[in-house]
């Protein structure tokens, strides 16, 4: 039996629903420098380097993740309300990742922890086990929630508010990064997208409890490539003007995401970490090459490479393994390099960060926003 449509919380996987395993295109954009675009492919080559590109099964593998995420999404912004626990929206929204996506192994499953920052959190906070922190009428949640099918990554967030006060500040951040999803190209220089998001971002200011702050864009956070099973894979997006004159390349996956602060325009790495990844840029051979003289951290090792490789996790993953007394394992990896800690990203206390965020494919006649939906 072929389910048509999607119940409501989501339990049908996307396999199911679109049983030709072909899986809704996302959105289509021409380059911006598209006329020199066309001078450097012409029809046919476009044909040729579009069955290149990500090789389609890349494509209708980010696509499948994709409308996994949308459809998770959907659910997410109808049950997040003030009065639920951090714990309880993470667990929702994993649950349903898992089942949507039909999570096995490496084939499928969650891209990285469920962020869930608040306020002036940027980014990189997820619930530890005892967390009771409760969701409020006045806070401004970022959900950025990661979906992979065979280590095609698609990373989307959007930002959560209960009060109509922080709408400017919303649609500041909104405006920002389909400025940078608009600008991003083939042959386009990072600097440039840089610019033309802060431009967007810092055109607007809002006014809060009887005072007036612009909006300012984060200068030291960055939207990143991405490669399969490697959520940053070495380039950078900026989101102020600086002097990268790196370029993007044709087949490239970005993640464009803004933040923007009526703080300091600047986070700090501050508070009880959750996040951690293996360093993708580690092999074997020097991993083995380092004496870990904690003998746990050489087991936790193990079962990191076996059940995430180099996909970001939190300690809940661990936990549900049931990984017992790792701390002192996990800081030892850290501490050798051989595991990269993710601490949440902080602007000052009492300021607020808004956050979306799209993964974009730069395919050879076209950029698709694979993450795109009807809410944002
Ligand atoms: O800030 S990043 O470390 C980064 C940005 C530019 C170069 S590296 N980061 C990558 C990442 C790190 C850990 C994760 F669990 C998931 C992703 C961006 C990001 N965080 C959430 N969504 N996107
Ligand atoms: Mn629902
Ligand atoms: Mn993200
Ligand atoms: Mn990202």
């Amino acid at each position: 039996k072929v389910a048509e449509v999607q119940t409501d919380p989501p339990t049908i996987p996307i396999t199911k629903l679109y049983p030709n395993q072909n899986y809704p295109e996302g959105e289509i954009q021409q380059y911006p420098n598209d006329d020199t675009m066309k001078t450097k492919f012409n029809k046919d080559e476009i044909k040729r380097l579009e069955k290149q590109e990500i090789g389609f099964e890349g494509l209708n593998d980010m696509r499948r993740a994709a409308e996994v995420h949308r459809q998770v999404r959907r659910h997410a912004r109808e049950f997040i309300k003030p009065g639920k626990t951090m714990t309880s929206i993470a667990e929702s929204i994993e649950n349903a990742t898992r089942l949507l996506v039909e999570e096995k192994g490496f084939e499928a499953g969650i891209g990285f922890p469920t962020g869930l920052s608040l306020n002036h959190v940027a980014a990189h906070y997820t619930p530890n086990a005892g967390d009771n922190i409760v969701l409020k009428q006045e806070d401004v949640l970022k959900v950025d929630f990661g979906v992979h099918v065979n280590g095609r990554i698609v990373d989307s967030a959007f930002t959560m508010t209960f009060d109509s006060k922080y709408d400017k500040l919303l649609e500041a951040v909104r405006d920002a990064t389909n400025t940078g999803v608009k600008a991003a190209g083939i042959d386009v220089r990072l600097c440039d997208i840089g610019e033309q998001i802060q431009e967007v971002m810092e055109s607007y200011e809002i006014e809060l409890n009887g005072k007036t702050y612009p909006i300012k864009s984060v200068r030291n956070l960055c939207g990143h490539n991405i490669a399969p099973y490697i959520i940053h894979s070495g380039k950078s997006v900026p989101i102020v003007k600086n002097n990268d004159t790196t370029r993007m390349e044709e087949n490239e996956v970005f993640a464009i995401e803004t933040f923007g602060s009526t703080g300091r325009g600047l986070v700090v790495e501050e508070g009880v970490c959750s996040h951690y990844a293996k360093s993708s840029s580690l092999t074997q051979q020097q991993i083995n090459s380092i004496p870990l003289r904690v003998p746990r951290a050489k087991s936790l090792l193990g079962s990191i490479t076996k059940n995430f490789g180099t996909l970001p996790f939190c300690r809940r993953y661990l936990d549900r393994l049931g990984e017992e007394k790792y701390l002192l394992g996990l800081k030892t990896l850290v501490d050798n390099g051989i595991v990269q800690d993710y601490p949440p990203l902080c602007d000052i206390p009492g300021s607020y960060v808004a956050q979306f965020e799209h993964t974009i494919v730069l395919r050879p006649g076209c950029k698709e926003v694979v993450s795109r939906g009807d809410d944002y």
